[in-house]
């Protein structure tokens, strides 16, 4: 890695300890977005502490680039009745930023999952962030564009970041 680094024409010019800064950052961003630091490994010690505004900054340019499936867009067209129900209710909310919880639920097979892929595709179309996240079952999931849900999310993890923010 630290190889690359070097061969970057940005930072050829660059001593052996601002390469190896560099390396640690990038590590450290990855590993942020896992929820953890370089600092957890206690394999070397790092002082630097990612700014708070730069790592939103970041973590909304990745959400924000995350890739939207037509088909997941074009489903809409698919929906049935209750799906569609259920979409025409939740999705105003959503994006008005008002807030609201809601809970589809319904027998195995019934088009839960269906849903929560219309749902985020169309909510990001409009260049919102939706977060998908896992609820404390073990299978069920869902997503959020609000604050408060209780969700398996790690507290460092960098969804639990944006959340926190927003
Ligand atoms: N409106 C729809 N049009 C076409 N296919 C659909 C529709 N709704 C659901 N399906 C399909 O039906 C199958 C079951 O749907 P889905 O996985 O969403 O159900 P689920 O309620 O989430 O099930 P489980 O609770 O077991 O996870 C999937 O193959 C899904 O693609």
């Amino acid at each position: 890695m630290a190889h690359d680094f070097r061969r970057s024409q940005e930072l050829s010019k660059m001593g052996e300890s601002e390469i190896l800064q560099h390396v640690l950052r990038d590590i450290n961003s990855t590993l942020e977005s896992l929820g953890m630091t370089v600092n957890d490994y206690r394999v070397i010690e790092c002082d630097f502490d990612t700014e708070d505004s730069e790592r939103l900054t970041r973590e909304i340019m990745a959400e924000r680039g995350v890739a939207i499936p037509d088909s997941d867009l074009h489903a809409l067209h698919e929906l049935n009745l209750e799906q569609r129900i259920a979409f025409d209710k939740i999705f105003p909310v959503a994006v008005s930023g008002g807030g609201g919880a809601f809970f589809a639920d319904g027998p195995g097979g019934t088009g839960k999952s269906f849903l929560y892929k219309v749902l985020p595709a169309h909510i990001r179309s409009l260049g919102k962030i939706a977060i998908i996240v896992a609820t404390s079952g073990i299978v069920a999931s869902g997503f959020t564009v609000v604050k408060g849900v209780r969700c398996q999310m790690s507290v460092q993890s960098s969804e639990a970041h944006l959340l926190r923010c927003y």
